[in-house]
């Protein structure tokens, strides 16, 4: 397995361009499945777990070409014939759960795997199960498997969700597009991928509204239609290239980069001490005079501080001056970066929810290795700023989410490179 290996060497310069968000397009692909007629996908991102969305989506019969060298995928389920998304897949990928709803709606049957838990988390789908149920559908947990049926059709519904859930709002948003008669989603994510995926079943023919509020409405319609549509911009890639020279020093511009994708977590750069403006074509961030300031974050669903960012987030403040206090409230697990930052030198104290992060003067390379896919990119950071070299190793993490991490922050001057072999 490869392995990262990144050398701190001072200022940045330069443009990194940001892809289009894999939290987007893994839920805009399934949509392929409410319909017959082809679904195009512009401004995607290369990455492992689109990849491995194509691959549970051809496993049940679905066409997807990926063509313009991935950034395009054209996608059909014309020849679905196959309800059933197999556990070897769906494990890799807890995304996966988002073929239920739409396969449920389009044909009254489906039988997924259950993802299972994960590094950050246990990740219950539970809100996207009871959110079915309410339109009509029958389940039955058998053997690891959701078996969902349908027959009559699924109905709409008055959903209120107890908890912001991002995936089980977009499972209720796809099913309900081909329900008979009125959905309601109270307390709904309000995420810009779930702007994005409304926009795109818009354009299918569904009828929504609401989307980037907190109650979705959704009138069902018999069928829906093709479209062509860009994935929006990945506000988490953009987070965490902004984070590169806030690090490092020096200026950088993140083209596509746009504020409203990511306004809380600008808030806490400026107050860290780190600038960031808009030009016409993205954003430009650059380190202010003095130190790093410490700052606090709370974690939250958006327009919060997302919780994608919470362990690049972590990295820059290993070294600021003063000590900040980090909330993580929407995983259970998701500190599991600051053991390997503390192998760089950092000062953290993790109890329960709550990181304590006292600043240092510098950091210095090691090796280490994360178990999830923010926690690598956090190292990555840390990295730019240590005194000498530090290996990442696990590098499978990071390709699920970043797109050639190496040539991206190589070509605005970091020492970085991807070595080969096992890792
Ligand atoms: C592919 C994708 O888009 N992934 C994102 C999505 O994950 P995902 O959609 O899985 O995250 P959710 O918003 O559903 O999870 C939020 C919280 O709700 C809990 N929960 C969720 C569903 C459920 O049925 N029951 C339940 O208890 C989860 O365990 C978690 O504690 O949103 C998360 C929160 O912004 C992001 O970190 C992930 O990057
Ligand atoms: C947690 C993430 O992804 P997933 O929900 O696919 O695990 C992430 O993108 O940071």
């Amino acid at each position: 397995m490869d392995r990262i290996v990144v050398r701190g060497n001072g200022p940045l310069s330069g443009q990194i361009p940001i892809a289009g968000a894999k939290n987007a397009c893994l839920a805009l692909m399934p949509a392929t499945l409410l319909s017959d007629e082809p679904l195009t996908l512009t401004n995607a991102p290369r990455l492992s777990d689109i990849r491995t969305m194509t691959t549970l989506l051809q496993s049940l019969g679905a066409e997807v070409q990926a063509l313009n060298e991935g950034r395009v995928l054209a996608l059909s389920s014309h020849g679905l014939n196959n309800h059933t998304a197999d556990y070897d897949i769906v494990r890799k990928m807890r995304a996966s759960i988002l073929v239920l709803g739409p396969m449920l709606a389009r044909d009254g049957r489906a039988i997924v795997s259950l993802p299972g838990g994960c590094a950050i988390g246990a990740r219950p789908v539970d809100l996207h199960l009871k959110a079915l149920e309410a339109m009509g559908a029958e389940l039955e947990l058998r053997d690891g498997y959701v078996h969902a049926a349908a027959p009559g059709g699924l109905k709409g519904a008055v959903i209120e969700f107890p908890l912001v859930s991002v995936g089980a709002t977009e499972n209720a948003l796809m099913a309900a597009t081909l329900a008979k008669g009125t959905t309601v989603l109270r307390n709904a994510a309000r995420e810009p991928e779930i702007v994005d995926l409304a926009r795109c079943l818009r354009k299918m023919g569904a009828r929504i509204e609401g989307e980037g509020t907190s109650e979705i409405t959704i009138e069902g319609v018999d069928r829906l239609h093709g479209a062509t549509h860009p994935v929006v911009t990945d506000r988490i890639e953009l987070g965490t290239y902004m984070l590169a020279p806030a690090i490092a020093g020096g200026e950088v511009e993140l083209m596509g980069g746009r504020m409203d994708l990511v306004a809380a977590f600008a808030e806490k750069l400026d107050a860290a001490g780190v600038t960031v403006t808009e030009t016409d074509r993205g954003l430009k961030v650059a380190r202010q005079g003095g130190p790093i300031r410490a700052v606090d974050v709370r974690t939250e669903p958006f327009p919060g501080f997302p919780t994608d960012l919470q362990a690049q987030m972590m990295a820059l403040l290993c070294l600021a001056e003063g000590t900040s206090v980090l909330e993580e409230t929407i995983f259970e697990n998701r500190f599991m970066h600051a053991p390997e930052l503390m192998r760089m030198g950092a000062r953290i104290d993790v109890h329960g929810g709550t990181a304590r992060v006292t600043g240092v003067q510098r950091l210095k390379g090691a090796p280490v290795m994360a178990t999830d896919l923010r926690a690598s990119v956090s190292l990555i950071l840390a990295g730019l700023a240590a005194e000498g070299e530090t290996v990442v190793s696990r590098v499978y993490h990071l390709d699920r989410g970043y797109e050639r991490v190496e040539e991206k922050l190589g070509n605005v001057g970091a020492h970085i490179e991807r070595v080969k072999g096992d890792g």
